[in-house]
């Protein structure tokens, strides 16, 4: 097959030969046989130099296990947590790949959670236009979402991933036996968007987090396969976020809006998905507000979400500076606010506007129930 592209240019007509069709993704690799998996890929697909990107705590717990699978690399430990998600750390990273004289063909692998494969991908994107990256999520949060899907970035001026880009890295192994030192409090927050990705797409296996224990979980490699299957049919539908994409954002104009306000507040930063989990009941509320979401099903998201999470630490008199936060969502359009909402569990609804009025109203009801 030719494909003819024009776009108000003279018709060219490409060979596939010559412009193999990209792959706007290739399904992640998860389980035990993930890290042989990605030594077989450095086999087949040599780079011209190899480069990991670790945190100091990944560094320790988890490069030890990969560096089993990996010919001769340069190792960059950078600062772990969501406050060295930044340009600066960026800079750093660039400047390493630089001292490196790092290529093109160079390949950044990304060891780490969420920060490091949004920092690390977003730094591999744009570093001479983008050279070659592999992502190794070591969080459940990473592991069920953060590490699919293509969103890069960082944090910039107290607004979450406000710089950054959609870049799929090339392949992603996921290893579940890194969790097996992961704190107790970070499973906890990449569970916040296992519920969602139940509640926007499938309400039998909401259902089945019901009465779930996170504590007791014995092998989390079936819930990541769910909630990798969830997310990478609504990416490949929507790449770019123009339409059903939005429906992972579910929780997340409140939510974002709470993580962004309390890492501003000295010794109060929350886990993403401390604030995510708090703000699936705020929007299920908003959502019950306007009789999409019926008060049983509302009674059920908030004891799924209670199960596992302590609410969370704000006052009543910061409302109005929390609320604020959401007139910075990437999902607005000009003054309105567009938020994803469940119509019944299992089922989200997207581009739904709300006012900071809500939002306040929302905030208020979590303080209150
Ligand atoms: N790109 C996306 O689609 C997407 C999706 C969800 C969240 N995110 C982003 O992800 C970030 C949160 O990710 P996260 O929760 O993984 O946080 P994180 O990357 O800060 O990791 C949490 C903590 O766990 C440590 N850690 C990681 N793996 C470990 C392991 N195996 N053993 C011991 N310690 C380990 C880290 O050093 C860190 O201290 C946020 O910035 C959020 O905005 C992005
Ligand atoms: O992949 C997506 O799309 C998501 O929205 C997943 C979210 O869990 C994630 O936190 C994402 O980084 C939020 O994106 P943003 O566009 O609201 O910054
Ligand atoms: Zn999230």
């Amino acid at each position: 097959m030719l494909w003819r592209i024009s776009m108000g240019w003279p018709a060219v007509y490409l060979h596939p030969r010559y412009f193999p069709a990209l792959p706007l993704s290739t399904p992640p690799i998860i389980g035990p046989e993930a890290l042989p998996a990605l030594a077989e890929r450095l086999r087949i697909a040599p780079p011209s130099r190899l480069f990991v990107l670790a945190d100091a705590n990944t560094a320790r717990d988890c490069y030890p296990r990969l560096a089993a699978y990996l010919p001769a690399h340069e190792l960059l430990t950078i600062a772990a947590g969501e406050e060295h998600k930044t340009l600066a750390t960026c800079t750093e990273v660039w400047h390493w790949l630089t001292q490196h004289e790092a290529d093109r063909h160079a390949l950044l692998v990304c060891l780490g959670g969420g920060v490091v494969t949004d920092l690390g991908g977003f730094c591999a994107a744009t570093y001479k236009r983008g050279l070659r990256c592999i992502g190794v999520p070591t969080t459940l949060l990473a592991q069920v979402d953060a590490a699919v899907g293509g969103k890069t970035g960082v944090d910039f001026q107290g607004f979450k991933n406000h710089i950054g880009v959609f870049q799929e890295p090339e392949a992603v192994f996921m290893e579940p036996a890194f969790l097996s030192t992961l704190p107790a409090g970070e499973l906890r927050s990449g569970y916040a968007e296992v519920i969602k990705h139940a509640l926007i797409a499938d309400a039998a296996a909401f259902a089945d987090l019901r009465g779930l224990a996170v504590a007791a979980v014995p092998d989390w490699t079936p819930i990541i396969r769910h909630s990798v299957a969830i997310k990478g049919q609504i990416v490949a539908q929507d790449p770019h976020e123009s339409g059903p994409r939005k429906l992972l954002n579910f929780g997340h104009t409140v939510g974002h809006a709470l993580e962004s306000y309390l890492l501003a507040q000295p010794g109060r930063a929350v886990r993403h998905g401390e604030a995510v989990a708090a703000g699936l009941v705020c929007e299920s509320w908003l959502a019950a507000q306007r009789g999409l979401l019926s008060a049983a099903e509302l009674t059920q998201v908030r004891e799924v979400v209670a199960a596992a999470f302590e609410p969370l630490g704000f006052a009543e008199n910061e409302i109005g500076e929390i609320a604020a936060y959401a007139r910075h969502d990437k999902k607005n359009q000009g003054d309105v606010i567009k938020c994803t909402l469940l119509q019944g569990i299992g089922h989200g609804i997207f581009d739904q506007a709300v006012t900071v009025a809500d939002i306040e109203d929302s905030l208020r009801a979590y303080l209150t129930k």
